[in-house]
């Protein structure tokens, strides 16, 4: 089997890489903080260097990084994937702007290799679990053969055309998300203030037309004040500052997505952003 590579192991990128290892992938890895390698290591994973050792050692490659900052200096670095592109393939799930992402692909098909851009829809048990949806664009002999790794990672895979379409499908998905968080966020406020109990709304929440599996999952953590992170508070608020300014860009008003924005920002502000998104209930809670 091809030696697959997997650069950026945070809270997605470990249980990503530990499915490609699990379902049998040659892997090597490679992440800025060496600590994260070792898990992997002990599974047999190889741990490179620098992310261009790991373009060197595999014919494919996958990353999961945290912002479009970051996705762009792991490839442009001197010692990044850029170096040793001829020939090799790129998958970034990280969640990014299009502009980001078409730098990236026009740099790396330049240079001779391919690229696809793949962000993902779940969180850390389906990147663990192996239940991921994976949002393609570009490439789509690339998207063709990354098929056997897409399954590896996740439950569902969809081919957007060209570069871009993935990364504004998961921008317009995670704005959607991060509203309806705040919404469902005031919502526990007002009733816990209210003197309502918080078991009772989530149980009539469940069974009406609003239940979803977000509120089933957080609302039993929310209601103690509980934010483990799963999807960091931070990331939650740069997608809503990359939707926000694609909407922008299109002249689409989005009231309700900027007020969200706001919420995200204040719980930064407050030292949240490393927790999960749900602790923006945490600043409203504060704030009452
Ligand atoms: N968590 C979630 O539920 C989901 C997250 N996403 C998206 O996936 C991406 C990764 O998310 P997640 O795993 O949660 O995030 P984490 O913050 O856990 O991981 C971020 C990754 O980026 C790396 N990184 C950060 N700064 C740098 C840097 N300066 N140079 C090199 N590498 C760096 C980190 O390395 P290091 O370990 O050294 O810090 C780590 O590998 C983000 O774009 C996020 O929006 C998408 C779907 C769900
Ligand atoms: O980008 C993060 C998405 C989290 C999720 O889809 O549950």
């Amino acid at each position: 089997m091809a030696r697959v590579g997997f650069v950026g192991l945070g809270i997605m990128g470990v249980g990503m890489a530990g499915n490609l290892k699990k379902k049998g992938h040659d892997l090597v890895v490679w992440n800025r903080t060496k600590e994260k390698c070792q898990a992997l290591e002990k599974e047999g994973a190889k741990v490179a260097d620098t992310p261009a050792d790991v373009v060197k050692e595999c014919d494919i490659v996958f990353a999961c990084l945290a912002d479009p900052d970051i996705a762009m200096d792991v490839v442009f670095r001197d010692d990044g994937i850029l170096k040793v592109c001829p020939g090799k393939a790129y998958v970034d799930c990280s969640t990014v702007d299009e502009e980001c992402s078409n730098k990236i692909g026009d740099a790396i098909t330049a240079a001779g290799g391919r690229f696809l851009e793949a962000p993902v829809s779940g969180s850390k048990k389906p990147a663990e679990d192996g239940t991921l949806i994976f949002l393609t664009a570009g490439d789509e002999s690339l998207y063709k053969d990354s098929q056997p790794y897409l399954e590896a990672m996740g439950k569902k895979h969809r081919y957007l055309g060209k570069t871009g379409g993935g990364a504004r499908m998961k921008l317009v998905v995670n704005m959607i998300m991060g509203s309806m968080m705040n919404a469902f966020a005031e919502g526990m406020t007002l009733a816990e203030s209210s003197d309502l109990d918080l078991s009772a709304l989530l149980e009539v929440l469940d069974a009406g037309a609003m239940s979803n599996p977000m509120f089933r999952l957080k609302g039993p953590s929310m209601a103690k004040g509980e934010y483990p992170p799963a999807f960091p508070l931070k990331h939650q608020q740069k997608d809503m500052r990359l939707a926000l300014a694609l909407g922008d860009k299109l002249e689409v008003p989005m009231p309700v997505a900027a007020a969200a924005n706001e919420s995200f920002k204040r719980a930064r502000m407050e030292g949240k952003g490393d927790l999960d998104f749900s602790a923006v209930h945490g600043s409203l809670r504060k704030a009452k």
